[in-house]
């Protein structure tokens, strides 16, 4: 079972008598098979079995509890079976904590050049060496499971933005036809869970029928999904101001994709417990740096010769061992080392980003004003 601990009641009312506008953000703790999850929390993208530029045991010290795993990438290079013969994604790619795995077919519709969508599923030519495959939400589920998931999500299809209110109903129907056979085919285990994703794109009628057909079947957990797909940040939030109430208050809450920030900060003020973006690492490997001044794009000839750290007090080797001028000579090279140098600073700086949250959300007090 994943579950949820919540404050006690009394200790949220609190929260909620300090802070009207933070009453529906919540701390809390998931409890799976591989250890506890914090939230609010954010979940470094590991795509193909690696966090890229790092060490599992460095996406530890960054303070990450969970990382992602992609479901379509692994199915195609090497092969869920294989993977499973081999011990698992855990023991593939030495992470011990808890693994969520996108069920694959966003990845299909923005990675894979040839496909086809049916009632029965997403067929696909790879994007590796053209050979065809299949994604339904019974192949889905069982790859994630194939793989070991601590936290396997449902086969959705996320509904392109912009999409008319006809195109997103039988878009969302579509993924709740797909939910309820993602939720048949799940193997359901003590410390493992799946979670079911809604859509409904910007049609706030749309996005109740898609939470209620997907509570229906009583998932571990939910994701809010079809947002961080070009809507920006108004339209996203407006979406979230109404959406996440539509969802178990005792169970978790998950913005897939998102985000900056400022997003997060938002996202986590309107209720929702947990994030995964690529902007920490994408970012980080082409020389943007997250620091409390502001984004750093290290690149920048200022930096040439600046003797000082990314940020004096960040514990990252970054920042305690080099400097700007290193870093900025290692990204303009190439260097390896930049990317993982710029890479761990980031996850850093978003990991001690969630945990102020989590102690302020604790605290009762205001975090309107971090970065
Ligand atoms: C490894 C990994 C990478 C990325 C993701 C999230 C990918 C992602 C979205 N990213 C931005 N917006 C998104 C929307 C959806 C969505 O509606 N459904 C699904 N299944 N995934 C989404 C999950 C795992
Ligand atoms: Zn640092």
């Amino acid at each position: 079972e994943v579950s949820i601990t919540k404050f006690p009641a009394d200790e949220r009312k609190i929260i909620a008598k300090a802070h009207d506008k933070y009453k529906k953000a919540r701390a809390g703790i998931i409890n799976t098979r591989h250890g506890q999850i914090h939230t609010p929390a954010f979940m470094p993208v590991g795509t193909k079995g690696t966090v890229k530029a790092m060490l599992p045991e460095s996406v530890q010290t960054t303070g990450a509890d969970i990382i992602l795993g992609n479901t379509y990438h692994l199915m195609l290079q090497p092969g869920a079976k294989r993977v499973f013969k081999l011990g698992g994604l855990h023991k593939f790619m030495n992470w011990s904590k808890p693994l969520l795995t996108d069920s694959g077919g966003f990845q299909v519709m923005s990675l894979s050049k040839l496909r086809k969508i049916t009632e029965e599923g997403v067929i696909f030519n790879s994007h590796i060496d053209g050979s065809k495959f299949m994604l339904s939400p019974e192949s889905s589920t069982e790859i994630q499971y194939l793989l070991g998931s601590t936290i396997t999500m449902a086969f959705d299809e996320c509904t392109p933005y912009p999409s008319t209110y006809e195109q997103a109903k039988s878009s969302m129907e579509l993924t709740s036809r797909w939910a309820k056979r993602s939720r048949k085919a799940f193997y359901s285990r003590d410390g493992y869970g799946q979670f079911g994703i809604i859509q409904g794109s910007i049609y706030n009628d749309l996005r109740l029928k898609s939470a209620l057909d997907l509570i229906e079947l009583d998932f571990e957990g939910y994701a809010i999904g079809g947002l961080a797909v070009g809507e920006g940040q108004e339209l996203m939030f407006k979406v979230l101001d109404y959406a996440p109430d539509l969802l178990p208050i005792n169970k978790p809450r998950y913005l897939m994709g998102v985000g900056k920030p400022a997003d997060i900060i938002g996202a986590v003020q309107r209720g929702i417990d947990m994030f995964d973006c690529v902007i920490p690492t994408r970012s980080g490997r082409n020389g943007q740096a997250f620091t409390k001044y502001g984004v750093v794009n290290i690149r920048n000839s200022k930096y040439k010769e600046d003797n000082t750290p990314l940020e004096e007090d960040c514990l990252c080797p970054a920042c305690k061992n080099y400097t700007k001028a290193y870093l900025h000579y290692l990204v303009k090279v190439k260097e390896i080392l930049g990317a993982m140098l710029m890479t761990w600073h980031n996850l850093m700086y978003f990991q001690k980003l969630m945990l102020r949250i989590r102690e302020y959300i604790a605290q009762g007090k205001d975090f309107d004003f971090i970065s």
